[in-house]
């Protein structure tokens, strides 16, 4: 047996005993790494200043959960992407009329603030409910082999549930001293028009770029930012640009966190507007959907500790991914959460199809 797949199996066994456990792929990396926590306890973070892998919830006031290293087995597996793995080509798109006019009433209302507020921007969602014969183990193997520049991820507390996804987004990257982030945003499913973006999902991104900019400033020595690029992820395609910078010494994670989550990729601009009318609009708990995850203040975990603390310290990563493209399960119940930014230049309709679109990443591995 593979190292993967008793992995795979040991993973199984602590799902059926009812023990957290996360399994996750960074972009383009070739091993997996995991945490198996050897108790159910269910730890918050208390300032993210510990050591660990993290879940937080798109509200940062719920309770953001840590599988604390000290707590864990934690392991780095190999994985090779399978070039005998056949993509399904046929996605089952979900036909529901009834939703279809619920987000069409719900982005129409919006645009109409937008024109009459100083709102400017919101990320409207909404959730999808289908389901499954697959496990959820062999539904995290096919995110995998789909989605090799995502980062893929299986993650799982008896007392909170189950999430799988493969996120494009990265919310922060930290090693030592030097960050890194990305402003994602506006939406296209066209390959053929590739640089042909218009003006509505320009001015998207662009709120988001000056944004995440304005919230690192007060903690960074230097920033830079990339020019917009195109990137795809999975089907579609989206508008980036890079920013990374270094930080001032002595900067605590959890004030970055808090000044960045959530960002107007995912929230919208203002914050608080933005954030206000979705608890007020949305007719669902976001829960974990546009939440972000990963490891926080990791060392090498190969490396025997001996080093002096200092050293070891600058050396710490962090590398954060904004929790989209994913879904819930509760036994064989699927529920996709999909979402997607309005302005007041948004056509409710094409916003529609941009969630059927996007539900498709996590739909074709069902
Ligand atoms: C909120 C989502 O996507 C965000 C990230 C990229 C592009 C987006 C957009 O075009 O609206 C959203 O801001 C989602 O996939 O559910």
């Amino acid at each position: 047996m593979t190292q993967f797949k008793s992995l795979i199996e040991k993973a199984n066994k602590q799902l059926n005993n009812k023990l957290p456990f996360t399994l996750f792929n960074l972009p383009d990396s070739p091993t997996i790494k995991s945490y198996f926590q050897l108790n159910d306890t269910l730890l918050p973070t208390a300032d993210f200043s510990e050591d660990g892998f993290v879940f937080a919830p798109f509200n940062l006031e719920d309770t953001t959960i840590l599988f604390k290293t000290e707590h864990c087995e934690v392991l780095e597996t190999p994985f090779s992407f399978s070039q005998s793995f056949s993509k399904a080509s046929d996605v089952r798109t979900l036909e529901d009329n009834k939703a279809k006019g619920a987000h069409i009433k719900l982005v129409s209302e919006a645009v109409e603030t937008i024109k009459q507020t100083d709102l400017s921007k919101v990320v409207l969602s909404r959730p999808i409910r289908c389901s499954t014969e697959k496990s959820a183990l062999v539904l995290f193997e096919e995110l995998l082999q789909l989605y090799p520049s995502a980062f893929t991820y299986i993650w799982y507390h008896p007392k909170v549930g189950l999430w799988l996804g493969a996120t494009p987004e990265t919310l922060f990257q930290l090693n030592g001293q030097h960050f890194k982030t990305v402003a994602l945003a506006g939406t296209k499913t066209d390959d053929k028009l590739l640089e042909d973006w218009g003006t509505k999902e320009i001015d998207e991104q662009e709120i988001v770029t000056t944004t995440i900019k304005k919230a690192l400033s007060p903690y960074a020595r230097s920033i830079s930012i990339s020019e917009v690029e195109t990137v795809k992820a999975g089907n579609i395609l989206h508008l980036k640009t890079n920013l990374e910078g270094f930080l001032k010494p002595n900067t605590k994670l959890s004030a970055i966190l808090s000044s960045l989550h959530p960002t107007p990729a995912v929230c919208g601009y203002p914050k608080d507007l933005a954030y206000s009318y979705i608890t007020e609009k949305e007719s669902y708990d976001r829960s974990f959907y546009t939440g972000f995850l990963g490891e926080i203040n990791s060392g090498d975990i190969n490396k025997n500790n001996t080093e002096n603390l200092a050293y070891r310290k600058q050396r710490l990563s962090t590398k954060l991914f904004v929790n989209l493209r994913c879904l819930s399960m509760l036994n064989d119940t699927v529920t996709i959460y999909v979402g997607g930014g309005i302005t007041a230049e948004s056509n409710p309709e094409l916003e529609f199809i941009e969630t059927v679109r996007k539900s498709e990443t996590m739909l074709r591995a069902l």
